[in-house]
């Protein structure tokens, strides 16, 4: 814990309460006056002929602020979809259907088949798909009866019987007609059990898929996001489709094929035989379409996966693309992947056409045969007419089956195709996975310490940004992280928020490695502001509370005092003004953010400076905020920094350089060294700087203030 002699002090809640971090007056001498004050000497190189001199700082003393943390919002593992392990039969099923495993598949690294993880998917709604199932057999085997019913009926009426199958006609008849409506009505019920499961477990696999997605490391939703949304929409429907609608279809055509045989054996196997003799030419030629289809069907998805993705990258760079009269040229590069996706739409088009086209006409000629031959029988005797009437009418029905068939097992592999690419989501396992290690108290303070900390970015393995960084950062110190553009310095804060791991060495607090934690008992700790702040659709009041939904308005209203967001009570809703509506400068937001990274009652604030300048009022009011989290609470403030300003305002200063630290020290101390590298980055800093009249603007404002 920290001493009792600095002003201010974290206490925690007790026992049972939510905890809550009191800003209280204590002691006597506060970390602010235990620094240095900082002086226009101590700055500038004179022979820019600039000086710049922090202004003096004092210490807050009589604040007494309670802001209440949330419990932080645990969040949730992804279901299994199922604990067991695959039937051996799918496994067998996918091993012939799906003998290369697909992108996904294989990045999943399980060689586990799409078809079992389909058939798993079905589970959940194995009740609704049982009735199903039964109401299809109900309506399959009235639909069964037609042929049959229609064969008779023509024997009645040509040999002008008397009864009908044993009975009169009229009642005959209305057995018949009371049979068709019980197949109706089994068919309606069939239709309405598979489409509602069929949604059901679309929206299963969707939530699992976002959770899923929502648990990956940052960088992996940020190098793919439209692709992702490609997985979530279109695959996520079509695999939906494969497990029920298609599912349902493929059983009807296996019973109605099933059915129709056995019929068409019991009215004469001599026929029978005849027709079997076209069915395997066309199984065969359904297979190899099955198989090309798949390969066509994950193709199609990844091209799309590549359009949407163009598309979201340029639609959130519209302003971009409008100033650089890039139109045109976006166009044609979006024209150019719909293309890609017309083209292999062609090629399936083109399959299907061949495959349809040779079926059909097999299938004719089969009929062809069949009525000859069938022909002949009857002129023997063999058969009567109305037996080859529906002899012929179970043949189509027969044929349906199987082109209804082909279909099926082509809906399967679409849905095997879309399944890898879902169950890639779904199965990813992050490379800094949530709720791995041991929870962080949150009493536990000490040092952060990078031990030899190399690192290189997964996406850019060529280039090794930090080369062994070695620091100590003490607890409730401020530190600004300076070097060039590129030096690194974002990078080291991206890996204190663990969104990365060290390639080589380790960072440690209070002794042990961060990696030991649990990503969000660690995070949980941490305050971020970035670069860039994003503001969310909804109010100010939401933005603020962005991950600590149980903050309170008074925990808003004292983080967002905090960061200095005084205008927010001047907006014309308050804290309820919804963002968008209202138009915010660059410093309000990120003072928002600063006031949510706040709100979170972080120990650790790690705060990288957008690069771009504020006006000089935006900058004062970030200035001031900064100052005061500095000054006033006991939070470690590390500062990715780019302005002089606060540079200046930091208890300690780390020069990055070439991947490792070449200088750290107080401002004082760095900016007095004749020949230090701070003292050309500055240097060279301020010559920036001149260009900008914000930062002159401050500069002069200090100058007459001293
Ligand atoms: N996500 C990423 N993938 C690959 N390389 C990256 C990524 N982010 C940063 N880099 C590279 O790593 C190096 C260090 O970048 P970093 O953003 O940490 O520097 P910086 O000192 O913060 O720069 P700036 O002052 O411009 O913000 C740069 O060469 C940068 O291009």
């Amino acid at each position: 814990m920290w001493g009792s002699n600095v002003g201010l002090r974290l206490s925690l809640a007790p026992p049972g309460c939510r905890p809550a971090w009191r800003v209280a007056a204590s002691g006597t001498t506060s970390r602010a006056a235990l620094r240095p004050t900082l002086s226009a000497s101590s700055l500038i190189p004179t022979r820019l002929g600039l000086r710049f001199n922090s202004s003096s700082t004092t210490p807050s003393t009589s604040t007494t602020t309670t802001t209440s943390a949330s419990e932080p919002v645990p969040i949730p593992p992804v279901p299994k979809l199922k604990d067991e392990k695959p039937k051996s039969f799918f496994a067998s099923i996918a091993a012939r259907f799906n003998p290369s495993a697909s992108e996904g598949d294989a990045e999943a690294g399980k060689g586990e088949s799409s078809v079992a993880k389909l058939a798993e998917l079905a589970i959940p709604e194995k009740k609704a798909l049982s009735i199903a199932v039964g109401l299809l057999l109900v309506s399959s085997s009235v639909s069964m009866l037609v042929p049959l019913s229609i064969g008779k009926l023509i024997d009645f009426f040509s040999a002008n019987a008397a009864t009908f199958m044993g009975l009169s006609f009229p009642v005959a008849a209305a057995g018949l007609a009371a049979a068709f409506l019980v197949g109706g009505v089994a068919n309606a019920g069939r239709v309405y059990l598979m489409r509602t499961a069929g949604q059901r477990i679309i929206a299963r696999i969707r939530d699992q898929a976002y959770l899923s997605t929502l648990r990956q490391e940052p960088e992996f939703a940020d190098k793919s996001a439209g692709d992702i949304v490609s997985r979530l929409n279109a695959d996520a429907n079509i695999l939906g489709d494969s497990v029920t609608s298609n599912l349902s279809d493929g059983l009807r055509a296996v019973i109605s094929a099933s059915v129709g045989v056995a019929a068409m054996f019991w009215i004469s196997s001599q026929l029978t035989m005849f027709m079997l003799c076209v069915v395997p030419p066309i199984s065969i030629g359904a297979v190899v379409y099955g198989r090309y289809l798949r390969r066509l069907s994950n193709q199609t998805q990844e091209s799309l996966g590549e359009m949407s993705k163009t598309a979201e990258e340029k639609l959130n760079a519209f302003k971009t693309v409008t100033a650089y009269n890039a139109q045109g040229l976006e166009g044609k590069m979006f024209e150019s992947k719909v293309k890609d996706v017309y083209e292999l739409a062609k090629k399936e088009a083109r399959a299907s056409a061949i495959f349809f086209g040779s079926t059909g006409l097999t299938g004719n000629l089969a009929m062809l045969g069949l009525l000859s031959y069938g022909g002949h029988l009857v002129s023997t005797g063999a058969i009567t007419v109305g037996d080859l009437t529906s002899l012929l009418i179970y043949s189509g029905y027969v044929g349906g089956s199987v082109s209804g068939l082909t279909s099926f097992f082509s809906g399967i592999m679409k849905g095997v195709g879309a399944g890898a690419r879902v169950f890639y989501l779904l199965d990813r396992k992050s490379t800094i996975p949530l709720g791995v290690g041991k929870q962080l108290s949150s009493t536990r303070e000490g040092p952060i310490r990078f031990e030899n900390v190399r690192f290189t970015y997964p996406s850019r393995k060529e280039v090794e940004v930090l080369k062994g960084i070695d620091l100590e950062i003490k607890p409730g110190t401020s530190v600004a992280l300076v070097g060039t553009s590129g030096s690194g310095k974002s990078s080291i804060l991206t890996l204190l928020d663990r969104f990365y791991d060290p390639t080589h060495g380790k960072i440690t607090f209070d002794g042990s490695d961060i990696r030991s934690f649990t990503p969000e008992s660690w995070r949980d700790r941490i305050g971020v502001v970035f670069q860039d702040p994003i503001l969310f659709a909804g109010t100010v009041h939401d933005n603020i509370a962005y991950g600590t939904p149980n903050a309170t308005r008074a925990d808003v209203e004292n983080a967002a005092r905090a960061a200095n967001c005084e205008f927010i009570w001047d907006l014309p809703q308050g804290f309820d003004t919804v963002i968008g509506k209202s138009a915010l400068s660059g410093g309000q937001r990120q003072r928002i953010s600063i006031a949510r990274a706040l709100v979170r009652n972080p120990s650790i604030l790690l705060l990288d400076e957008a690069t771009s300048a504020l006006d000089s009022a935006s900058e004062n009011a970030v200035n001031k905020a900064i100052d005061d989290i500095i000054h006033q609470q006991h939070i470690t403030v590390i500062l990715a920094a780019h302005r002089l300003s606060s540079i200046a305002r930091a208890e300690r200063v780390v020069v990055l350089e070439n991947g490792v630290v070449s200088e750290q020290g107080t401002y004082d101390t760095l900016s007095k060294a004749e020949g230090s590298r701070f003292r050309t980055l500055m240097a060279a800093q301020l010559l920036l700087e001149q260009s900008s009249p914000s930062v002159t603007v401050v500069a002069e404002k200090k100058e007459q203030h001293e």
